[in-house]
């Protein structure tokens, strides 16, 4: 089915088709419909199907139909991370392209002035994170009571025990009478009930098994003791001339470790956690996507919604003791219908969290046999009736784990040449914005601060071609 049957007005028609898409996606195609007439949503489908178009296309098309309210923002998308929300907004600038809408982008850890400007000019969309917009509504700025459609990406997620708080907090300054879109790859039990219990008549909209994976990842698993993944991964990278590897840990000090190591075994790896200062974070993605560095270690602050395109290999450093943030993290990969490679090292403690996994997929994964030097072997003996360990049973995060706000000191970036060598593009700046600027801009220009050309620069350990 062709994008114009869905009824979507030729701006936004046009923008699709310069991004290149053919054809809409499953979730598009049965989602546009569906939030065009005005109903409430909760959204299902794989990671990498294109969910984000399938909410934004229509909403951007129902603003364009109605009125500026006295400069009130009428649309709101609220998403767990800084990135993911720096993300949205960008789709929503590329998507809103060819139309008259305003929209901007709030999130923890930049100044917050630019952001009180931007709203006192006057705002249709507002994409945010949900901590700083509970500030700005708190100090006056930020007023919620002309929002028609509320979107939370992401949902599971943002209904979970991390944000529920602020997200409770957030309802009540929005008129009640609102559409809701809610849109996840992954639904809890509790966390659904609790989708239905905000949603009013909502359709249903999945358009796979709920909490699967894409088929186009392909997922293994190693069976390797913790003290020896770091040089077995090293070699798996090294002996495989991976490229471009996202690598998961559970928590931020092991990221940072980690990265120091890779960086150490010549391999150049950089850390993106919620430690890290908002500069630190949005170079360490960057410099990824851009192919300077090989390797981005990070905690799960990257398992959600994150875009990279044709990215290869997702490892899982450590399991994760959440089984739905499994589906999330290796749904890095495999987007877009491209193919992809998922591997879990798994240590014997940790044997308990792949049989969750499973259950949760209802597919077995492989165990092989993982040496030091990264030799995969036979299929491993599994332990019978493995326990999580006790420690980490509990799955509460914590508010806004995933998004620390706390300042970190230092990185784990490799070390910039001067201009004039090899790897470096002499125009770049550090500390120059990249894409995920929030900052206000016409949705009818091509916004967003331009992404620092690095595509010329060549990663110090990278061979020449
Ligand atoms: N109709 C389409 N045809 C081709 N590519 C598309 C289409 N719609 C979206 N895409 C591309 O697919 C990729 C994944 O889209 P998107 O990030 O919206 O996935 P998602 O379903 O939200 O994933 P996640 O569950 O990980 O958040 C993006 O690069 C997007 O540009």
């Amino acid at each position: 089915m062709p994008f114009a049957k869905l009824g979507l007005r030729p701006e936004i028609a046009a923008a699709v088709a310069a991004k290149g898409y053919t054809e809409p996606s499953p979730i598009q195609a049965k989602a546009i419909p569906a939030i065009l007439e005005g109903r409430d949503v909760l959204g299902g489908a794989q990671t990498g199907t294109g969910k984000t178009a399938a909410f934004s296309l229509p909403l951007l098309q129902r603003l364009s139909e109605s009125n500026f309210k006295n400069k009130r923002p009428r649309a709101l998308i609220l998403a767990p991370t800084r990135e993911l929300a720096a993300q949205v907004h960008q789709s929503i600038l590329d998507y809103g392209h060819g139309l008259n809408l305003h929209s901007a982008c709030f999130f923890g850890g930049v100044n917050i002035n630019p952001q009180i400007s931007k709203l006192r000019r006057g705002l249709d969309i507002i994409v945010a994170t949900p901590g700083r917009l509970l500030d700005l509504c708190q100090r006056g700025e930020a007023q919620l009571g002309a929002i028609e459609t509320l979107v939370l990406d992401e949902a599971d997620r943002m209904l979970d025990m991390g944000f529920i708080h602020d997200i409770k907090k957030l309802l009540k300054l929005l008129p009640t009478e609102r559409q809701n879109l809610f849109f996840s790859a992954t639904y809890a039990k509790e966390v659904k009930k609790l989708a239905d219990t905000i949603l009013r008549n909502p359709v249903e909209v999945e358009v796979a098994p709920r909490n699967s994976t894409a088929d186009q990842v392909a997922q293994e698993a190693y069976s390797i003791g913790q003290k020896n993944k770091r040089s077995a991964l090293s070699a798996l990278i090294q002996d495989g001339d991976w490229q471009q590897v996202l690598v998961f840990t559970r928590t931020k000090h092991g990221a940072n470790r980690l990265a120091k190591q890779l960086n150490s075994d010549g391999i150049t790896a950089a850390a993106i956690h919620g430690n890290k200062s908002q500069g630190a974070r949005e170079r360490a993605l960057e410099d990824f996507k851009t192919n300077y560095i090989r390797v981005l270690v990070a905690t799960d602050i990257a398992a959600r919604g994150i875009d990279i395109a044709d990215l290869p290999h997702v490892v899982n450093f450590e399991l994760p003791n959440v089984p739905e943030d499994y589906v999330h993290r290796i749904g890095r990969t495999g987007r877009a219908g491209k193919k992809g490679k998922a591997i879990s090292l798994v240590s014997a403690d940790e044997e308990a969290y792949l049989v969750s996994i499973e259950k949760l997929l209802k597919r077995e994964i492989t165990l092989l046999e993982l040496s030091p030097q990264g030799v995969i072997g036979r299929e491993a003996r599994r332990i019978a009736n493995p326990q999580k360990p006790k420690k980490q049973q509990q799955v509460s995060r914590g508010p806004r784990q995933q998004d620390g706000r706390q300042e970190g000191k230092g990185s784990n970036r490799p070390q910039r040449r001067k201009s004039g060598k090899p790897g470096q593009n002499p125009n770049a700046q550090s500390g120059t914005k990249p894409a995920s600027n929030p900052s206000a801009s016409p949705v009818s220009t091509t916004a967003g601060a331009p992404l620092r050309n690095r595509r010329n620069r060549r990663p110090p350990n990278r061979p020449k071609f």
